[in-house]
């Protein structure tokens, strides 16, 4: 049993087996490097993705790490490369995800593979090749070889004309952004596909992600990753939205730990197919603010910059996750004081462990 996790911009899993009969989850990330990610991405073209490896190494151990098949089109770390399966998979190759999905008897696949928000305004086209004909690729394979298929959705698939406090699961969805305008596409394929052919299609509306080990993707929330690591190396951060700019937030392992429990939820606790999931909302002040409960030294500038503050100002500042609340039990362990207590413990670590000086 297979469990594929293609990277959807950011994973690509296969899984070998369902879940749901075998309790064998197989990932692969399929991820393709956009060729341009010029400022966001230029200076980390080999590290891992938050979601996708942490993901990717606790599904591994929860279910055997041979069924969980992780997948990109860059280069993983050695750490990640001697972890387990790993295969390159680009999303607009379908002949070769189709080979990979047979020749593994892949019956779970999480595409994370996308362009991120503030990277796709700057490459629109290739966002569009990426995020929506990568997706059909997944989708036709998905349908075709009745696999059970995750694809994250995000806090960035609301625009201006959406309820921002709370967004609601169901409301207007006019995104401003060919990120979010993808995400919708993706939501509404999915949900489509799911209700004229029965495909298990399952979606997430991940807020912005926290982890240690994820670098700026080109996204709008990259700002509460940086802020850990600027604060303990130089201990100043220019943010590049205002102080005031309130986003929905959520550690790494509680956007995992949703992941599994929504993939492995029964059919029949599930009266939607895209859900929101909440943890926390907070602004860079409230964040700089309890991160100086433990670095009283950190200095804060600002300095917004129109593009990722417009976005920034057309999210919800709040999602009501009260569906997935009821209907398959999810509950966020980390507020923001747990939060900033294991970045800074989790980034010291990291920087001790690489050789480098931690102020
Ligand atoms: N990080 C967040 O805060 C966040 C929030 C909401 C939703 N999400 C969703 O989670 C997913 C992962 O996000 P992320 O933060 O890890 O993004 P990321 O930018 O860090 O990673 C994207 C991955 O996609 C891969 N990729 C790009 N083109 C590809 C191709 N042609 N074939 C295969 N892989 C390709 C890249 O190599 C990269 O590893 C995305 O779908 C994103 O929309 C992320
Ligand atoms: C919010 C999310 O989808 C992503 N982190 C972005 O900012 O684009």
């Amino acid at each position: 049993m297979r469990l594929c996790v293609p990277n959807a911009a950011v994973l690509g899993l296969f899984c070998r087996g369902c879940l749901s009969r075998t309790g064998n989850w197989t990932s692969r990330s399929f991820n393709s490097l956009p060729r341009k990610m010029s400022r966001w991405n230029s200076e980390e073209p080999c590290s891992p993705h938050l979601n996708v490896i942490l993901s990717l190494l606790m599904s591994r151990k929860q279910y055997g790490t041979e069924n969980v098949i992780l997948s990109d089109i860059k280069k993983p770390p050695p750490h990640v490369f001697t972890s387990g399966p790993f295969v390159y998979a680009d999303v607009l190759d379908y002949k070769h995800l189709r080979e990979l999905i047979v020749n593994n008897r892949i019956t779970w696949l999480v595409h994370y593979s996308a362009l991120l928000s503030a990277v796709g305004e700057a490459n629109v086209a290739l966002a569009r090749k990426i995020n929506i004909t990568g997706l059909h690729n997944v989708l036709d394979l998905a349908l075709e070889n009745c696999l059970r298929l995750f694809v994250p959705s995000t806090i960035g698939a609301f625009g201006p004309s959406s309820p921002r406090d709370p967004a609601p699961d169901l409301c207007v969805q006019r995104p401003r952004t060919i990120y979010g305008v993808s995400k919708v596409h993706g939501e509404l394929m999915g949900e489509y596909l799911h209700h004229k052919y029965g495909l298990d299609f399952r979606c997430l509306r991940y807020p912005g992600v926290i982890s240690v080990n994820t670098p700026p993707g080109g996204g709008t929330t990259d700002y509460a990753v940086q802020i850990f690591h600027d604060a303990l190396s130089t201990g100043h951060h220019e943010c590049y939205l205002r102080p005031d700019t309130r986003l929905p937030m959520m550690h790494i392992s509680d956007c995992h730990r949703a992941t599994v429990e929504f993939m492995q939820a029964p059919e029949c606790q599930l009266s939607l197919r895209t859900y929101n999931i909440a943890a926390m909302s907070f602004t860079p002040e409230e964040v700089a603010q309890e991160i100086r409960k433990h670095l009283p030294h950190l200095k804060v500038t600002y300095n917004p910059d129109s593009i990722r503050q417009t976005i920034a100002d057309s999210w919800p500042v709040r999602f009501d996750d009260s569906n997935a609340r009821r209907d398959w039990g999810w509950a966020p362990a980390f507020g923001i004081e747990e939060l900033v207590a294991d970045m800074l413990r989790s980034v010291r670590d990291k920087r001790t462990n690489e050789g480098l000086p931690v102020s």
